[in-house]
């Protein structure tokens, strides 16, 4: 029989005990990709569907040492930012990734979620932009967050490529995908590798159940890319995962539910979706 190689991928981010989004949903997403995941968390969260009731920063060692152990023993093929709440912790993860030649480094910018809680301080801002944006190999940026980070607005898919490429050759991200998914109409990302433009659509699924959808599609760009896979296979992956994930949405909790992780893996394998359940009984 064939043995086939582990990859391993690493996730920097905030605990959602909700499961939805941050540490959760990153994992949840390697393990359905079948890389194996490890996690540093920068912050608890006490979160639900409903939103975030409290946020307990993790002490700035209690942060390095998680990352160093993993670092130093198993090592990772790629890693990813979430939720860094401080413009302390940008500094320790840009430290360390400089210090470890991380390549492969995917950063989404947690900034607010979805029912509105801060994520990022706002004096984190600026050591986002100085220090993490020239390290990434991709930046995956949703409207509202390229909106703050380069100071305009964008309200046309001309603007979501200009602010693309000011991602690149203003702040020095190797690749920048602006997500569309708070725009209307058909959610269109737009990639720009450095060279080039690509697009990528779906259909759009009238859904509450969007909890954790950045942490859920930059999680699976970043096990893609742990794989060997190029950008562009990376998150056309990716697209295909989170779509599936919207649109077989479990049903779970009173507010924004979480998206369905087992969806791209279950229809890789022919199987039957779970969640049609509770859309059966009226519950979605
Ligand atoms: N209703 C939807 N139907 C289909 N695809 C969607 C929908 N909403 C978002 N997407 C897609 O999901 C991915 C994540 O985009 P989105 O803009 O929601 O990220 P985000 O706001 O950072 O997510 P979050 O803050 O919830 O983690 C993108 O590929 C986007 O196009
Ligand atoms: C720990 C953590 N990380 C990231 C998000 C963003 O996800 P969303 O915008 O869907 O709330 C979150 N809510 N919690």
């Amino acid at each position: 029989m064939d043995v086939e190689q582990v990859y391993k991928a690493l996730t920097i981010a905030g605990s959602d005990s909700g499961g939805g989004a941050g540490i959760q949903a990153d994992l949840k997403t390697f393990q359905m990709l079948e890389v194996y995941g490890m996690s540093a968390i920068t912050a608890v969260t006490a979160q639900n569907t409903l939103g975030v009731h409290g946020i307990y920063d993790i002490p700035l060692e209690g942060i390095e040492r998680q990352i160093e152990a993993v670092l130093t023993d198993i090592g990772v093929d790629a890693l990813k930012t979430g939720m860094l709440s401080q413009p302390e912790v940008i500094e320790l993860v840009a430290d360390l990734v400089s210090k470890y030649k991380l390549e492969k480094l995917v950063i989404d910018p947690v900034m607010i979620a979805k029912g509105g809680a801060n994520l990022l301080a706002a004096s984190a801002q600026d050591a986002l932009r100085r220090r993490l944006l020239p390290l990434a190999a991709l930046v995956t940026p949703n409207i509202p967050e390229a909106e703050v980070i380069l100071g305009m607005e964008i309200s046309s898919l001309e603007s979501m490529k200009e602010a693309a490429v000011r991602m690149v050759e203003q702040f020095g991200a190797r690749a920048a995908i602006v997500k569309g998914g708070h725009r209307t109409g058909d959610p269109t990302d737009v990639l720009y590798d450095g060279k080039q433009f690509h697009l990528m659509t779906s259909e759009r699924y009238p859904t509450r159940h969007t909890h954790g959808t950045g942490c859920t599609f930059a999680a699976a760009i970043t096990a893609e890319l742990a794989k060997g896979k190029s950008l562009i296979e990376a998150v056309h992956t990716a697209k295909q995962f989170i779509t599936l994930a919207i649109q077989h949405e479990l049903g779970i909790g009173n507010g924004h539910g979480p998206t369905n992780h087992w969806a791209y893996w279950r229809e890789k394998h022919n199987l039957s979706q779970l969640g049609g359940a509770a859309k059966e009984q009226g519950q979605l």
